[in-house]
């Protein structure tokens, strides 16, 4: 039975008895890094305000800037210019698929999220929900109205993943509010057609219907403290307000069976984890 403010359908309900997760959060943590590194050393050139003031950061990556760099020149590419590879090519090569919205398989679904290319295993990180994160006490009202787009967590936080309209500024606002001089504290990239973190696309996965079955879960993971801060650039969720510093709440999506190319991803949008 769903709570009176679930009925309309608009906000997802988790049971508290959905608890376990299906990989663990060493997991998850492992995949982001692997992938955030890529997607850092990818887009280097953007990346010399870290390098200048943070010389820890420097020397952290010196090693593979400097065989990045040696791939560049023997392919002749021009730093200044370009990238190597864009964010969906990182994604591939990294961790061996991609994934991009599309119209969705359901007929009157809109938009859903394809893997494109590659092969997913079952128990791999295959996207992010982005959005605004409230703690269940912070006003999320007028951003809610007619919001399909807002996630319930197990523990009642909420994650507005709107990429239109109020939701959309508070995401901008909370993200200027938190970045550090130059360093940014969260990707706002997820506002815009064209993402700088690839996986951040999962808001748009529909919901199972009775001949496609959910082939993934929903899964909390909170940011440690120790998340390298110039990989944070790549995180696409921010909270709210930070009266009550806790540590940030993401939600990743994990592949509850092996996925194909070409296929559509599908979750059950009342459990999170089975
Ligand atoms: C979080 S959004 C998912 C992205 C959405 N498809 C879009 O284009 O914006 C949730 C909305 O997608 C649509 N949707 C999701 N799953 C569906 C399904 N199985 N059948 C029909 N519509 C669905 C409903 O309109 C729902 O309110």
């Amino acid at each position: 039975m769903l709570p009176p403010e679930f009925k309309k359908g608009t906000i997802r309900y988790v049971p508290e008895e959905s608890k376990d997760k299906t990989i663990s959060d060493e997991d998850v943590l492992e995949t982001l890094l692997k992938l955030f590194k890529a997607l850092f050393i990818n887009d280097f050139n953007r990346q010399m305000d870290f390098f200048s003031l943070l010389p820890e950061v420097k020397s952290k990556y010196l090693e593979l800037l400097t065989v990045q760099l040696k791939k560049s020149k023997t392919i002749g590419y021009n730093h200044q210019s370009q990238n190597t590879f864009n964010p969906e090519e990182v994604l591939f090569n990294t961790l061996g698929f991609s994934i991009t919205r599309d119209r969705s398989s359901l007929i009157s679904a809109g938009t859903g999220v394809f893997v494109t290319n590659g092969f997913v295993p079952k128990g791999t990180v295959v996207s992010m929900y982005p959005g605004t994160v409230y703690q269940k006490y912070e006003p999320i009202f007028f951003q809610s109205i007619g919001n399909p787009f807002i996630f319930r967590c197990i523990d009642g936080v909420f994650i507005d993943g709107n990429d239109k309209g109020i939701s959309k500024a508070v995401y901008r606002s909370c993200s200027k509010r938190d970045q550090l001089g130059p360093f940014q504290m969260s990707d706002i990239s997820w506002l815009t057609p064209t993402v700088q973190n690839p996986l951040a696309v999962g808001q748009y996965v529909n919901n199972c219907s009775h001949n496609k079955a959910a082939n993934i879960c929903y899964q909390e993971f909170d940011v440690p403290e120790y998340f390298p801060i110039e990989l944070k650039q790549y995180l696409p969720n921010i909270t709210y307000s930070y009266d009550i510093p806790t540590p940030l709440r993401c939600v990743v999506l994990v592949t509850l069976r092996d996925i194909e190319q070409g296929e559509e991803l599908f979750s059950n949008y009342y459990t999170i984890v089975n």
